[in-house]
């Protein structure tokens, strides 16, 4: 099945595998990252991050989008989807499987947009996971990581309020054209990290 499938996807020039997705979004600080690790371990997905990945290009030397990144990322604002979608499809390639969560992503409508265009055609989009949470909460969450020493260089006060305004203005929108098409699955993400889990095991559990 596995080779059928990796056929299929790689060489048959009439029926291509579509890739698995899911979408994980909600606000800086939600808990987006914790409970996909968590997916990971418990259904296989690959788990990839949008904004990992644009910090690891920002952190090749060899990058010409390095300092431009850097300033986006600083400043809480999203980054051309030319760049990222890149990113995303040459690490679903690279991978080499077939499911993925993909996280903090569509983040805008250039985001949606650029995303539609080059890949809306190779991927089945099972949901979105919505992970609401106050921002008073997310901010409590987000400083104690900053000075835990996260490293981040978005993890303080000035540019968490810079990226809250981005995911009021740009992402919420994003979040709304997915609940009119009824692909929402929004979770209370201000519980313990295990109470959520239970939510999002059942949401997994009926696509497998
Ligand atoms: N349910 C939770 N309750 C309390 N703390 C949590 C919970 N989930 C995650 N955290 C903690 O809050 C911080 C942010 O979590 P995480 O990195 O998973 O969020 P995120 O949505 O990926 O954030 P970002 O958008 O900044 O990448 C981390 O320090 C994490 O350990
Ligand atoms: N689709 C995306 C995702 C992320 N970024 C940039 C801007 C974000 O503030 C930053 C951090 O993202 P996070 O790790 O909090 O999900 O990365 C972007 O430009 N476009
Ligand atoms: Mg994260």
């Amino acid at each position: 099945m596995r080779f059928a499938r990796f056929f299929c996807s790689r060489f048959s020039p009439f029926k291509m595998a579509k890739y698995n997705l899911v979408f994980v979004l909600g606000p800086p600080g939600s808990g987006k990252g914790t409970q996909c690790s968590k997916i990971v371990e418990n259904f296989g997905y690959v788990h990839l991050s949008a904004g990992d990945l644009l910090r690891a290009e920002r952190n090749n030397p060899g990058s010409q989008y390095g300092e431009m990144i850097e300033d986006y990322i600083k400043n809480g604002l999203i980054v051309p989807v030319e760049i990222t979608c890149k990113l995303l499809e040459r690490a679903m390639k690279d991978s080499g499987k077939m499911s993925f969560l993909i996280d903090g992503f569509p983040r805008n409508e250039d985001n949606l947009q650029g995303w539609n265009k080059q890949c809306g055609e190779k991927v089945n989009l099972h949901f979105v996971l919505f992970f609401d949470c106050s921002l008073e909460t997310c901010t409590e969450r987000i400083l104690a990581r900053g000075a835990a020493g996260s490293g981040r260089v978005d993890d303080n006060k000035e540019s968490l309020k810079k990226r809250f305004d981005t995911y009021m203005n740009s992402t919420m929108p994003i979040i709304s054209h997915y609940e009119s098409l009824g692909l929402v699955r929004k979770l209370d993400a201000s519980r313990s990290p295990d109470e959520i889990f239970k939510d999002v095991k059942e949401l997994f559990s009926k696509i497998n």
